[in-house]
């Protein structure tokens, strides 16, 4: 953000941020991963609320794909304990036959929607093999 900024000689900006469905939907299998990709979102949600980044025409949104192919999913379906808790590759195999999975063009084309449209700020954008791509906020209620 500060060399977007106006004041330091940038021009605003659009800031895509990656996070994931895991930091939305609860799964048992990487609760540290589904953590820290909350607080992307979140993050991402605050900064798009800020004085500084509305007053260098900044946008931020934070992109939440499900699963992706690849190396990293594809190190994961293959057995890779690292990459999950539990051990149990039935279950998450079964799991990844559930949720689908988006090639890298399909998340590219999402990007391409989120940076060319300036209409877009603060949104939380899912993409997922069955559902496609859907924008939305997290706000339950005002205060
Ligand atoms: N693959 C999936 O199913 C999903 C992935 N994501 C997220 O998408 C992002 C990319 O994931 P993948 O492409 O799947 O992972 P990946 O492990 O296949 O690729 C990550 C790439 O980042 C590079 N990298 C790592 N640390 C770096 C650093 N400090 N500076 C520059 N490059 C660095 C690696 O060399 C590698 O090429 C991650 O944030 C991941 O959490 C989100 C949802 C689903
Ligand atoms: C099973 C977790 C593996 C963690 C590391 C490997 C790849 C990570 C990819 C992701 O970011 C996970 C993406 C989607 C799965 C998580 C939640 C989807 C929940 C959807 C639902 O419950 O309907």
């Amino acid at each position: 953000m500060y060399y977007l900024s106006v004041e330091h000689g940038g021009r605003g900006g659009c800031i895509v941020n990656v996070a994931s469905m895991a930091g939305l939907n609860p799964n048992p299998f990487s609760p540290v991963y589904g953590c820290t990709k909350a607080g992307i979102i979140h993050a991402t949600r605050c900064y798009a609320v800020s004085e500084a980044a509305k007053k260098s025409n900044i946008r931020l949104n934070v992109m939440c794909p499900a699963f992706v192919d690849t190396p990293m999913f594809r190190q994961m379906a293959a057995g890779d304990a690292s990459q999950t808790i539990g051990g149990d590759q039935t279950a998450v195999n079964a799991f990844i036959e559930r949720i689908g999975v988006l090639s890298t063009e399909d998340v590219s084309a999402a990007l391409i929607d989120i940076l060319t449209d300036e209409t877009r700020n603060g949104l939380i954008l899912r993409c997922a093999k069955k559902t496609g791509n859907v924008y939305s906020t997290l706000t339950v209620q005002d205060v």
